[in-house]
């Protein structure tokens, strides 16, 4: 290959069906662990004699969402393509070339991991093998490889490669270190891949970074009632995290001000920030952010008032709880 046909990017991008899920167009989705969007299972975890077709009936039974199956062997591709929404083929079949051809075949979508030595270039030829099985419906996913710490991290800046060089939807692999799941919808992410195993702790941190760093990074264009009501519901969480961050920052001031509460209220200061707010959202503009913020600093003013007559009763910090739990593990 020329360098510069290396270079092409593709920007046309592909949107791979799994089940009643859309991978790569609409919100992130979560893979794995309690209350995701997909489930997961490796046949090649099975232990104790458990054979396959049960490890894949009970991975049906977990609930009604897509189920992703990765074979110990080629012998399990008949089972998954009986009973299975998609494929994984995990870092350690990745250059089993026979294997890799074979899944493609099934025709089901793809869960192609990256083996943690392979090259962006070694990875997305084999996502093109897949194309010319004719099968394009492949999600990368990126988990990592040899950290300096011990344990793999996904390379986000290579998934956010993989996924502008291919236009296939992509995966950030959590494993080991599921506080990252911000930053990797942040990274265009088009979805999470937490272990099975993942507690409910993690699971809700995955979730609730598609739900709120999503609705600030992630641009959507539902068309359905359905969907544009669950992007507004995004873009609500997201709001009411800020607006409680707002309230608290904002009850801070009204403690240092000489003069707090509506006898302190500053006039200049909250038009200067209705105009600061109309750079980033000229749609709106000034007049309609006006009232909204006039409501938002009442509301602010209230609860600080409220809170000086009953200093103690304080909850402004229960809504940001996720997150900052998040970040505090890192
Ligand atoms: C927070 C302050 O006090 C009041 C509340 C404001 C707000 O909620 O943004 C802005 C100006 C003041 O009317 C402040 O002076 O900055």
């Amino acid at each position: 290959m020329s360098s510069t046909a290396q270079c092409t990017v593709h920007t046309e991008r592909v949107a791979v069906r799994l089940g009643a899920l859309t991978i790569g167009a609409g919100p992130a989705v979560v893979i794995g662990g309690p209350g995701a969007d997909v489930h997961w299972i490796s046949l090649r975890d099975r232990r104790g004699g458990v054979s396959s077709a049960e490890s894949v009936a009970a991975a049906r039974a977990w609930g009604a969402g897509p189920v992703l199956v990765e074979p110990s062997s080629e012998e399990d591709l008949p089972l998954i393509a009986e009973r299975a929404d998609g494929v994984v083929v995990g870092a350690a079949w990745m250059r089993a070339s026979g294997l890799v051809r074979a899944v493609a075949g099934l025709g089901l979508p793809v869960l192609l991991h990256r083996h943690p030595s392979a090259t962006l270039e070694e990875w997305l030829a084999i996502a093109g093998r897949c194309a010319a099985e004719g099968n394009d419906g492949v999600v990368l996913c990126e988990s990592g490889g040899r950290a300096p710490l011990g344990a793999a991290a996904p390379d986000l800046a290579l998934m956010r490669a993989a996924r502008g060089r291919s236009g296939h939807p992509v995966l950030a692999g959590l494993g080991a270190d599921p506080a990252l799941a911000s930053a990797a919808v942040a990274a265009g992410a088009d979805g999470l891949l937490l272990d099975p195993s993942a507690g409910e702790r993690d699971a809700l941190a995955a979730r609730e970074a598609v739900r709120i760093v999503g609705a600030l990074t992630r641009r959507e264009s539902p068309d359905s009632v359905v969907a544009a009501r669950e992007a507004i519901d995004r873009v609500d969480a997201a709001l009411a995290v800020l607006l409680e961050r707002r309230a608290e920052l904002a009850g801070t001031i009204q403690r240092l001000k000489p003069v707090g509460g509506f006898a302190g209220r500053d006039a200049d200061r909250e038009r200067r920030l209705v105009a600061e707010m109309a750079r980033r959202a000229p749609v709106l503009g000034e007049a309609r952010l006006a009232p909204i913020m006039n409501a938002v600093i009442e509301a602010g003013l209230h609860l600080a008032e409220e809170h000086r007559s009953a200093p103690r009763s304080r909850g402004a910090d229960r809504g940001t709880e996720t997150l900052g739990t998040e970040a505090s593990r890192e």
